[in-house]
C-alpha cells in the first residue's frame, strides 16, 4: 500500500525549501518505485492568514492520518505582533504535542567536502557524526502554568514552568541508549542538575535508564559546558540526550559545526514510530523570496523519513550520496559557500541532488 506523507511547506522559506523536497519525492516514486503519495496543508503564518489559527483542525486531522509530514518552517516578522497563543509557532508545536512527537533525532554530520564551511577547524570537526536527542513534547516549552500575570503591586511578571514527569524523562532516555547502541555507545545526558531539581530527577532517571544498558557508556554534563564542550571537541560526543529547551540551542551551535544551518535535518517521532520531518532552522526571512536558501537540511530529512517512516533505507542512502555528489561537483548554495565552489540556488541545488540520484 502507498505511504500518505503530508506536505506542510509553511512560511518564508518553507516553500522555497519544500518545492525542492517534493521534486526529488516524485522522482523517487517514479524512477525508483518507492510507492508514496503526497497531500499537502496549511500550517503556521500561512494557514493564520487563511483560517484564523497556526494550526487548522483539517491539518491537524490530515497530520494524524498520514504516515510522515514533511515539514519546511513556520514563523516570521508578518506574525510576531501576534500573541504567542496563535503565532504560527504555535501550530508547529501543536502538531508535535498532537501527535505525541516526543522524540527528536538532530544529526549533525560533516560532510567531508564542506570541513573549508565548519566555524571550527577541519581537524575538530573531521569525520564529525554526532546525534542530539531532544526531548519535544514536554519540559518548559509545554509547562505549567506559564503566562503573564500582575502581582499586587501592580508589576506584571511572566511565568513559564519547567516540569517532566519521570516516564517523560524514561522513554526519551531510551531512544538515546536504544540509537547509541546502533552507533558508538556513548551517551551524554546534558542537564543543569546543579541548580534546577527537575533536570536532578532527569539526571537519576538517566542513571537508571542506563542500567539497562550495560554496553552503553553514560556521561553527564551541564549545559553550559556542553555548549562549550560542542565548539572546543565536538567528535567527544556520540548521543547527547537533552531537554526541549537545552537541545533546542545546542542543535542550531552544533549545525554550525558542519557548515551551517541549512545543513541539518530532524525527525520528530512518536511511540508508533509516525514521524514528522523538518530542517532545524526556521523560516529565514531575512532571505525568503529570493531563491538562495539551502535546500539540503530538507533533502536530508526525505532521507531520515525513508528511513524511519517509509520503511525504504535504500532510498534513504541514495538520497545521502546523491547530496554527497553534488557537493563533490563543488555546488554550493550562499551559506556552504568556499574558495573554488561554484555558488548555486535554491532550485539549481535540488534539481542537482534529483539528477544526481543512482540506482
Ligand atoms: N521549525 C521551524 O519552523 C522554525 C525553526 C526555527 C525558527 N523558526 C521561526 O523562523 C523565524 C525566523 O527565525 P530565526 O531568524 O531566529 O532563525 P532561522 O533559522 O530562520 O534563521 C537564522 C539564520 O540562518 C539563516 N538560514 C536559515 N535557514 C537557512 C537555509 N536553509 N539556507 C541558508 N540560510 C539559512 C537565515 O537566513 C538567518 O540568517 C521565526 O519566526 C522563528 O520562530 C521556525
Ligand atoms: C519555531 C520553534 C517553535 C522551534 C523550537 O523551538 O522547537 C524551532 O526553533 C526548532 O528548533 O524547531
Ligand atoms: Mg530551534
Amino acid at each position: 500500500m502507498s505511504k500518505k506523507i503530508l506536505i506542510l511547506a509553511g512560511d518564508g522559506i518553507g516553500p522555497e525549501i519544500v518545492a525542492e523536497a517534493v521534486k526529488l519525492l516524485v522522482a523517487l516514486r517514479d524512477r525508483f518505485g518507492v510507492d508514496l503519495e503526497m497531500d499537502e496543508a496549511l500550517v503556521g503564518g500561512a494557514a493564520y492568514d487563511a483560517t484564523g489559527h497556526p494550526l487548522p483542525p483539517e491539518t491537524l486531522a490530515a497530520a494524524r492520518a498520514s504516515d510522515a509530514i514533511l515539514l519546511g518552517a513556520v514563523g516570521g516578522p508578518k506574525w510576531e505582533p501576534l500573541p504567542i497563543a496563535v503565532r504560527p509557532e504555535k501550530g508547529l508545536l501543536g502538531l508535535r504535542s498532537g501527535l505525541g512527537l516526543f522524540a527528536n533525532l538532530r544529526p549533525a554530520i560533516l560532510y567531508p567536502q564542506l570541513a573549508a564551511a565548519s566555524t571550527l577547524k577541519a581537524e575538530v570537526v573531521e569525520g564529525l557524526d554526532i546525534l542530539i536527542v531532544r526531548e519535544l513534547t514536554g519540559g518548559i516549552y509545554f509547562g505549567e502554568p506559564r503566562g503573564v500575570d500582575t502581582l499586587p503591586s501592580g508589576e506584571r511578571r511572566g511565568i513559564n514552568t519547567l516540569v517532566y514527569t519521570e516516564s517523560e524523562i524514561r522513554r526519551i532516555c531510551r531512544v538515546a541508549f536504544e540509537v547509541a547502541m546502533q552507533r558508538n555507545r556513548r551517551v551524554c545526558s546534558v542537564d543543569k542538575a546543579n541548580v534546577l531539581e527537575c533536570t536532578e530527577l532527569w539526571r537519576e532517571i538517566a542513571i537508571e535508564v542506563g542500567r539497562d544498558y550495560p554496553d552503553v557508556t553514560l556521561s553527564h554534563m551541564y549545559v553550559d559546558n556542553a555548549a562549550m564542550q560542542l565548539v572546543r571537541a565536538p567528535k567527544q560526543f556520540d548521543v547527547l540526550v537533552t531537554d526541549n529547551m537545552f537541545g533546542d540551542i545546542l542543535s542550531d551551535a552544533a549545525a554550525m559545526l558542519t557548515g551551517s544551518i541549512g545543513m541539518l535535518p530532524s525527525a520528530s517521532l512518536n511511540a508508533e514510530r509516525q514521524g514528522m520531518y523538518e530542517p532545524i532552522h526556521g523560516s529565514a526571512p531575512d532571505i525568503a523570496g529570493q531563491g538562495v536558501a539551502n535546500p539540503l537540511a530538507t533533502i536530508l530529512s526525505v532521507a531520515m523519513m525513508l528511513r524511519y517512516s517509509l520503511d525504504e533505507p535504500e532510498a534513504a542512502g541514495r538520497v545521502e550520496a546523491a547530496v554527497g555528489r553534488v557537493l563533490d561537483l563543488g555546488l554550493r548554495t550562499g551559506d556552504i559557500l568556499s574558495p573554488g565552489t561554484r555558488r548555486v540556488g535554491t532550485a539549481e541545488m535540488g534539481d542537482a541532488v534529483v539528477a544526481a540520484l543512482r540506482d
